[in-house]
């Protein structure tokens, strides 16, 4: 089994944490202990480490760290573009995915600030953006979807149906989204929200869960159309039931995480792990404070972002 996690660097006790569970051996890849672009291997396989600072200052000696070049990482896998970006205020993960052959490509969950920044990437890469998802109506943040349409007006956006939301493509459990040779399979999981879909990218054992299922977490569901028993049995039936070595792709994280596997969460998910019953109880008492935008972002995201267009037309 090989897992592949990208952590921020001051996450020494992330890391720590990590290598403590996962009981495997941990190839850290850092910027951060030297200046340039050392890969360091963490071996572990005979226990738990004893790293309990900071990395910088602990971590060679207790984990015996050895350095390797960056060229350990040039055989990786090409025939896929992804990149994981991070809007920074709402802790929002945007996801690009693409054929490098086709160069289509397709977009999972923008955020109208950083639509430029997204633009300028699929630009550079030359690709041709085909669509513009969204996992869900979120009540957090605006979507980028509609700005992007005015940018590339051929790229068409797509939400579930079950969320009553408009968009070019209203997509349905079984759906497909085709971009190239590559295609993604719509999983209907509800519970955070009705419409909330998850993505599955069978042919790179990935799964884009939007906020159904967080690293350690999960979406809540104490507003729009929030059902606890709901979003029990969509995480257990339509995502736990993927294999154990697929990657799991949140919509946020508010702990400098990026990433999860099916395994993982399976084992170690504090909220998931336990019986429906508890899990219901434990959503109760959640008291999380409403996010700050949802009055702004629940309306724009029943249109998509488009909100601008719609007044336009009244
Ligand atoms: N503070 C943030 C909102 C944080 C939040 O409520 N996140 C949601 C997903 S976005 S609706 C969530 O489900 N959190 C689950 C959890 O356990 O934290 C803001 O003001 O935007």
């Amino acid at each position: 089994m090989a897992y592949f996690m990208q952590m921020r660097p001051f996450l020494c006790r992330t890391v720590t944490k990590y290598v403590g569970t996962l009981r495997c051996e941990i190839r850290l890849f850092s910027g951060t202990l030297s200046k340039l672009d050392p890969v360091f291997s963490l071996s572990t396989k005979k226990g738990y480490p004893s790293c309990k600072g900071c990395l910088e200052k602990n971590c060679k000696q207790n984990l015996k760290i050895k350095t390797r070049k960056m060229s350990a990482l040039a055989g990786r896998d090409n025939d896929y573009i992804f990149r994981q970006l991070l809007e920074y205020t709402s802790f929002t993960y945007t996801y690009i995915l693409a054929d490098p052959e086709s160069k289509e490509a397709i977009l999972i969950d923008p955020v109208i600030e950083m639509v430029n920044r997204d633009i300028k990437i699929i630009e550079d890469m030359g690709l041709n953006l085909k669509y513009a998802i969204n996992t869900h109506v979120h009540a957090d943040h605006v979507t980028g979807t509609g700005e992007i349409k005015k940018k590339i007006p051929s790229c068409k956006s797509m939400i579930s149906k079950y969320s009553n939301a408009k968009a070019d493509v209203q997509l349905s459990e079984g759906d497909k989204i085709k971009f190239g040779k590559f295609e993604l399979e719509v999983r209907s999981t509800p519970g955070h929200t009705d419409g909330c879909l998850t993505y599955v990218w069978h042919q790179k054992n990935m799964a884009f869960t939007g906020d159904a299922i967080l690293i350690r977490g999960c979406g809540r569901t104490d507003f729009q159309q929030g059902n606890s028993g709901r979003l029990y049995d969509s995480v257990h039936n339509q995502i736990f039931s993927l294999p154990p070595n697929f990657t799991l792709y949140p919509a946020h994280d508010y702990t400098g995480q990026t990433s999860t596997t099916v395994e993982e969460e399976k084992k170690l998910n504090p909220r998931l792990t336990k019986t429906k019953e508890e899990f219901i109880k434990i959503m109760k008492e959640l008291n999380l404070p409403y996010p700050k935008q949802i009055d702004r972002a629940v309306p724009a995201n029943m249109v998509c972002g488009m909100f601008e267009l719609q007044d336009a037309k009244k």
